[in-house]
């Protein structure tokens, strides 16, 4: 889309959720660097309202104003910034409570798209409607799914040329997950590719669709590898985020875990089967959903390693030649490298070294090399296999990175826990969960000098030489999307509530403000009149903070996580807040 791309390019606007197309999260602007940050502080702050997890962030295209939303029930308001946040207009989607108990990981909302005076918002019920920037006024609405059989949205849409594109989530309710393409004047559906299922569905040509690098050759695996019809139920739910390469003219995406997390119902002739193309990268073609290559990070899921994070697309020299690249910090804790006009894997490189589901990848086959000990198929259904690294959540979540390309590092919020885990056999009942799995969790083990008990870290990533460079400890899993800077400084929030700002040489802490409630959004910056402003969403909640979030108590609740983060709530309580930031005049 011209006008997003031209709102991209000037570093003074955050036009889209991660910053540009490529998923960056990197910002030109060094009026606020490593010298002044620790006098940053906080310029205005505006409740939204709402109790549960805030996730995504505020965008700002040079109106004057700052457009957020919340999550259930999906409040959109713009804010003058020019006012200390004063409420130009606010939009309230009129949805069916009954979405809130099939989200899976609380009732959150990635945030708004942006293009030519529109936003675009994917509601919790499906329902991916267009407002009119200036004046807050509905121009369509369109339904994208069915809540009452478990879709849901969570997702920001991606606007690509004249077509809005969005996922959808439900990968526990056993539905067939979906990319799909909108007009942005109409609302009229342009394309929409599978992500189980025969070949037309799912827009790929055996003979042209590449996988390594290699056409696949084979018709049809989105079918042949389930047992029966269970691809119908095949899960692989997009509901991450998408980049787009403007020069290639494609946009990339991973999709989530296959069906019920009990592998055995997955088995072919009692052997694993890949499940395809749940937990895959798919490069597709925006204008017709054409599918260009992909690639299956995790077939035949044991773990729910829901392949969604972003792909982010850098630019690297890689045994000395200049490749276009896509970076991946992944939920199995390796992070890849791959080409992305061909979908070639360069680098997989554990991130987490805990990691212990898998000793490393097979780089001529592109698998995992699984370890039979934390094999939860091999172990047995009703086995509780202990000790599994990463957990279900991942080494890390959906918390978007962010790449500097000063230091051509990527800079994460990762968790370091792990799980015990027990599949059984359950059965498919539209609109109830098809998990078949019980879960708890624990901190990982530490090494020396790292914080006893610590859940998480933020990292500084070498995607291409696959180290990291350095690493800083944290309480809880962080949650919480990053942001680099020129001003050669990342930051980032905590579920505890801080923000901070670390130099991004070394990682060393240069300021911190405990904002009212844990941070799960994304930090984002921009500059209006000459003034560069910080600003980020708290208000806890997620997966991470589910507990707190939807009121649980049992350890086992929430799959686990309610257990491994029972200590959130002497640190913090729910409620949404934006807090903005700027340097004394
Ligand atoms: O498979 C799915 O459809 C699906 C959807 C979502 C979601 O939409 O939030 C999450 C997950 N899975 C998931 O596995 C997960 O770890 C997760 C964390 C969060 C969050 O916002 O904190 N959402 C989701």
């Amino acid at each position: 889309n011209q006008n997003q791309l031209e709102l991209q390019q000037n570093p003074e606007y955050w036009a889209t959720q991660l910053g540009n197309y490529q998923g960056n999260r990197f910002s030109e602007l060094d009026q606020i660097n490593r010298d002044n940050v620790s006098e940053l502080r906080s310029v205005w702050q505006f409740s939204t309202g709402v109790l549960r997890g805030h996730e995504g962030g505020p965008l700002y295209v040079g109106d004057g104003r700052l457009y957020i939303h919340t999550p259930f029930p999906n409040k959109v308001f713009a804010l003058d910034l020019e006012d200390e946040g004063r409420v130009v207009w606010s939009y309230e989607p009129d949805q069916d409570s009954r979405v809130i108990p099939v989200m899976c990981c609380d009732t959150v909302n990635r945030g708004l798209a942006y293009a030519d005076g529109r936003l675009f918002l994917g509601q919790a019920d499906n329902t991916l409607i267009a407002l009119d920037a200036e004046s807050g006024e509905l121009l369509w609405d369109v339904s994208n799914g069915d809540h009452t059989v478990g879709e849901t949205n969570t997702m920001s849409p991606l606007v690509v040329h004249d077509k809005v594109i969005v996922g959808i989530s439900g990968g526990e309710y056993g539905i067939r997950g979906h990319m799909t393409a909108y007009n942005v004047e109409t609302g009229e559906m342009v394309w929409r590719g599978y992500s189980t299922g025969p070949d037309d569905e799912v827009l790929i040509d055996p003979e042209t669709t590449l996988m390594l690098g290699e056409p696949i050759g084979e018709a049809d695996l989105g079918v042949s590898t389930w047992p029966e019809d269970e691809w119908e139920r095949g899960g692989g739910a997009p509901w991450g985020w998408v980049t787009y390469d403007p020069d290639l003219d494609l946009i990339y995406y991973g999709t989530g875990n296959p069906g019920t997390w009990n592998p055995d119902q997955r088995t072919k002739d009692g052997e694993p089967a890949d499940n395809k193309w749940a937990i895959t990268v798919f490069a597709r073609d925006p204008n017709d959903g054409s599918v260009k290559w992909v690639y299956q990070k995790v077939p035949f899921d044991e773990w729910d390693y829901d392949g969604v994070n972003e792909n982010q697309l850098i630019d690297v020299e890689f045994e000395g030649e200049e490749r276009k690249g896509l970076a991946i910090i992944d939920r199995t804790g390796f992070g890849f490298l791959l080409d992305r006009e061909t979908g070639e894997l360069l680098v997989a490189e554990k991130f987490a070294p805990e990691t212990n589901w898998a000793d490393s990848y097979d780089m001529e086959t592109g698998r995992p090399n699984v370890n039979e000990d934390y094999s939860t198929f091999r172990q047995g259904v009703n086995v509780n296999t202990t000790d599994i690294c990463p957990t279900a959540m991942g080494a890390k979540n959906m918390q978007p990175s962010a790449y500097s390309p000063r230091t051509g590092l990527i800079y994460a919020g990762i968790n370091r826990i792990c799980m015990n885990y027990e599949p059984y056999e359950t059965e498919y009942v539209a609109g109830q969960p098809y998990v078949g799995a019980t879960l708890t969790m624990m901190p990982a083990p530490t090494e020396n000098g790292q914080m006893e008990g610590r859940m998480g870290s933020f990292i500084a990533w070498d995607p291409v030489a696959g180290e990291t460079v350095w690493e800083v400890d944290e309480r809880f899993a962080v949650w919480s999307g990053a942001l680099a800077t020129a001003g050669d400084l990342a930051f980032y929030g905590t579920l505890e509530g801080h923000v901070k700002a670390v130099d991004i040489e070394n990682g060393e802490e240069l300021w911190r403000f405990k904002t009212p409630s844990g941070i799960i959004g994304n930090v984002n910056t921009f500059m209006h009149e000459g003034k560069q402003y910080v600003a980020v969403l708290s208000g806890v909640g997620g997966w991470a903070g589910i507990g707190l979030a939807a009121g649980l108590e049992d350890p086992e609740e929430g799959l686990g996580a309610v257990g491994v983060f029972s200590a959130l709530g002497d640190y913090t309580k729910l409620g949404g807040v934006l807090t903005v930031f700027a340097l004394p005049d």
